[in-house]
């Protein structure tokens, strides 16, 4: 058969296949649409978290069941459930966007330098999936590893600690942004792999951070969530093509940015197509130098107010110093952040990179049990 006749034939495929998917997708909304007057009479909200993750949770296990990627039907399930929770709202005579919101708030929107961050926008908390991992509402998370992968047994160790003390997700920079050309710049590719096979071997997803465009494609391909770090927040380059690159990302505030600079920032990367962003506060330059930087705490409840997306905090950064990492910790949980992470290191004194601020895995289980009432 010609290869326009293969074409042909497996476009009619593709036609049918396309057919039945309508018909599911129109019973799907009818079945929306019944659920809503009940949900109504029981006054629960439009949207449900645990439900939706648990849908997604169900979807993951059936598409690696099938030894398919879930990560693209598990993007397109999420916009089908964004649109059923806004057909509900819409029902219920008050769906939030901008076009129905009243004169003084789509006035107020139109002035904002980000609308897709917005709370005005998007009146729910949103979630951001990083595998079975869902951030934000009312889920907590805790993310930790060290600064930098180093050696394999370094990981290793690193993640087995991060799954033992109950942390959600693996951190561990391959690619470094380090202040002087002649510190430890990281492993690179080299490095992104053992983090890879350390999150796979103890089932934890993977962060690192990604510093330039040409390094999206790599950095994506090995890691579950990508980190955009302080000195990059303002890479509009970068996130620009963060948007397209298919994976959640997270974004570190800059050390001297205004949060609405950071919104903005956040903006780009969800203007370019990816809605999962997951904001970190992780300390501001100021005067005082008793800590590396000042964690603003008070960011937490602004940028909620503000914005529906994820916000986290990284005390270790903030910190730069061990010893105040477990009260900061606790802080941040209590002001209504969605996680925190933090840098662990078996030998903190042999890190090649922060290790004055990572965690001894002793000092990291009484972390995890000083912020256990939040988990
Ligand atoms: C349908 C519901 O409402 C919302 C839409 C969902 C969906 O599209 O599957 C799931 C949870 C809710 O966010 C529900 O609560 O079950």
């Amino acid at each position: 058969m010609s290869s326009s006749h293969q074409i042909s034939a497996i476009r009619q495929q593709l036609d049918h296949i396309d057919h039945d998917l309508t018909k599911q997708l129109i019973a799907r909304f009818q079945s929306i649409q019944s659920i809503l007057h009940a949900k109504q009479g029981l006054d629960w909200p439009a949207r449900d978290h645990g439900r939706e993750a648990q849908i997604l949770q169900g979807i993951q296990a059936l598409a690696e069941q099938e030894n398919v990627d879930p990560s693209p039907i598990v993007r397109l399930f999420k916009t089908i459930m964004q649109e059923s929770v806004k057909l509900q709202k819409k029902a219920r005579g008050h769906a939030p966007s901008p076009q129905t919101l009243p004169p003084s708030l789509s006035e107020a929107l139109e002035k904002k330098s980000y609308k897709l961050a917005s709370r005005l926008n998007h009146i729910e908390d949103s979630l951001v999936s990083v595998n079975e991992v869902v951030i934000g509402g009312d889920h907590r998370t805790v993310i930790a590893g060290p600064c930098a992968v180093e050696s394999e047994g370094q990981i290793m160790e690193c993640a087995a600690q991060a799954k033992q003390q109950g942390a959600h997700i693996l951190r561990g920079g391959c690619f470094k942004p380090r202040s002087s050309p002649y510190s430890f710049q990281g492993m690179g590719v080299e490095g992104l792999k053992l983090l890879e096979n350390a999150g796979k071997e103890y089932g934890l997803p993977v962060v690192t951070e990604v510093m330039a465009i040409d390094q999206v494609e790599v950095v994506a391909k090995h890691s579950d969530l990508l980190q955009v770090g302080a000195r990059n927040m303002q890479n509009f380059d970068l996130l620009r093509a963060l948007g397209k690159a298919g994976k959640p990302v997270v974004l570190k505030r800059g050390l001297m940015a205004t949060i609405d600079e950071w919104l903005s920032s956040a903006e780009y990367v969800m203007a370019h197509g990816n809605r999962d962003v997951i904001l970190c506060e992780r300390g501001i330059r100021s005067f005082d130098q008793s800590t590396r930087n000042t964690l603003d705490i008070s960011a937490v409840p602004v940028v909620k107010e503000r914005s529906h997306l994820p916000v986290i905090v990284d005390p270790s950064h903030a910190a730069g110093k061990w010893q105040y990492i477990l009260d900061l910790s606790r802080a941040s949980f209590a002001v209504g952040a969605h996680g925190i992470m933090i840098e662990i290191h078996p030998k903190p004194e042999e890190a090649l990179s922060d290790g004055p601020q990572s965690l001894k895995f002793d000092r990291f289980e009484a972390l995890m049990l000083a912020v256990s009432p939040w988990l």
